[in-house]
């Protein structure tokens, strides 16, 4: 980690004509919207014979909908194939979209052309996996860090060898390396690289895919912490994306969970840790070991999914995850469900939340799927959130009478005022078949 905290971005001067000095002032204030995606989907055409005749296509993303906010840290989940990779390439605008929108400072630059881009590429960066193949191997780390400049026409005040000496310190490697190549870094020290590369521009928005899973354990946390810091200082925006939940926890602000090409729950941190309510965030957080001394002897019963994600090329009916879901009812089977927001900061695309009141109480017939997706989860994670729910149901229930007694009061000529609007059932939801 480096030592220079002081971290200072000089203005620098740029070749274009249009473009004028590139500035410091980072345009949406903490908090604003800085990138907004609506309905935004992919689909790769699956080509075949000798004509290439389209006959299918992969639905790498299909149809979601974010916003990452100026300052946050937004993590994106989801097990190999759900397309999170997709994602990142299509708000960086490396892939074309299939349909749908993405804005970014409220300017639609969902088509914009290679020339209109050029321009938007010092905003929006990304880091890349693999820190052995997203290096040139024939390029000192001098030339790979300055390359953005010349390619933006940018000329840092100082001169390029001394804003690339600078941002070799700021990523905390030695600014005396500089001609120095890739395969004399270890991997943590080349992903350190690409790091400064990607900050070259002074970026507003950067895009992290999978930054620290190449590497070893124990460099990963030191990586991740750079990245903080330089959020931190440098007042960044970044989109987080991993195959699981360890690396984003701390440091994001808010978490998306994809399955499929859908996000099925999108959260504040917090939230999203206390109670998970989509049952493919509770499976993939029962992965990740908790390591709170004070919560040595809570149960942390491993919820094993049934066989592997789907393919993306037809994916399943309905919910998608209801193939591998072990609370599958027939609804699950043929309604998609929209993803809402249950409570505030949380929203959730499911039949039958976790820690939630169930919204389709009156199908309670589980699926021959879910019946043997059920016996893979701990006969304790199921009563469990069989308690939850039915908890959380009764809470529901009784803020909407508290809510609607007073109303009733206030009108007492109503005639309508001394029935109650709606039954409110004291009930469990009934508990569903095994
Ligand atoms: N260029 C492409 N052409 C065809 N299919 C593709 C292409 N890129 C990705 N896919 C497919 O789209 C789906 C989503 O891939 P993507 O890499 O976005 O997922 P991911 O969640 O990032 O997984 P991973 O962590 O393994 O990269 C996968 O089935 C993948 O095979």
């Amino acid at each position: 980690m480096s030592d220079d905290k002081a971290v200072t971005i000089p203005a620098q001067t740029t070749g274009e004509p249009s473009g004028g000095a590139a500035t410091l002032t980072k345009d949406a204030a903490p908090g604003e919207v800085l990138l907004k995606v609506t309905g935004l989907k992919k689909h790769f055409p699956i080509k075949k014979g000798l004509l290439q005749r389209q006959v299918g296509a992969v639905h790498a993303v299909d149809g979601i909908d974010f916003e990452v906010r100026s300052g946050e840290t937004l993590g994106v989940v989801g097990e190999s194939g759900c397309g999170k990779s997709t994602m990142g390439r299509l708000i960086t605008r490396l892939l074309e979209p299939t349909d749908g929108k993405v804005e970014f400072e409220g300017r639609d630059i969902t088509h914009l052309g290679v020339g209109a881009m050029r321009p938007l590429r010092r905003d929006v960066q990304m880091i890349f996996q693999d820190p052995y193949s997203s290096l040139n191997p024939r390029h000192t780390i001098g030339t790979i860090i300055g390359a953005p400049f010349k390619l933006q026409g940018v000329m840092p005040e100082g001169g390029i060898k001394k804003e690339v000496q600078r941002l070799l310190s700021v990523v905390g490697l030695n600014p005396e390396h500089y001609n120095r190549y890739p395969h004399e870094f270890s991997g943590g020290q080349r992903q350190r690289i690409g790091i400064a590369r990607a900050l070259a521009l002074n970026p507003k928005l950067v895009v992290a895919d999978e930054p620290v899973s190449a590497l070893d354990v124990s460099i990963q946390a030191q990586v991740v912490n750079l990245l903080d810091d330089l959020q931190q200082e440098l007042g960044l925006t970044y989109v987080i994306i991993a195959h699981d939940l360890s690396v984003v926890r701390h440091v994001s602000d808010r978490i998306a969970v994809m399955y499929l090409g859908k996000i099925v729950e999108l959260a504040d941190r917090e939230l999203l840790y206390k109670s998970p309510m989509h049952p493919y965030t509770k499976a993939l957080m029962s992965a990740v070991p908790i390591p709170d001394p004070r919560r040595k002897n809570a149960k942390s019963e491993r919820i094993l999914l049934k066989g592997d994600v789907p393919s993306p090329i037809s994916p399943p009916s309905g919910c998608r995850f209801h193939t591998r879901c072990w609370k599958a009812t027939e609804i699950c089977k043929t309604t998609e469900p929209k993803l809402v927001e249950l409570r505030p900061g949380q929203q959730v695309a499911c039949h039958h939340p976790e820690n939630f009141a169930d919204q389709a109480p009156q199908d309670t017939v589980l699926l021959t799927a879910a019946k043997e997706a059920a016996e893979l989860v701990a006969d304790e994670v199921l009563a469990e959130s069989a308690q939850t729910s039915a908890a959380v149901a009764a809470e529901v229930a009784e803020a909407e009478t508290e809510a609607e007694t007073p109303e009733a009061a206030e009108t007492p000529e109503s005639p309508e005022a001394d029935a109650p609007e709606a039954e409110v059932s004291e009930e469990e939801p009934p508990a569903k078949e095994k």
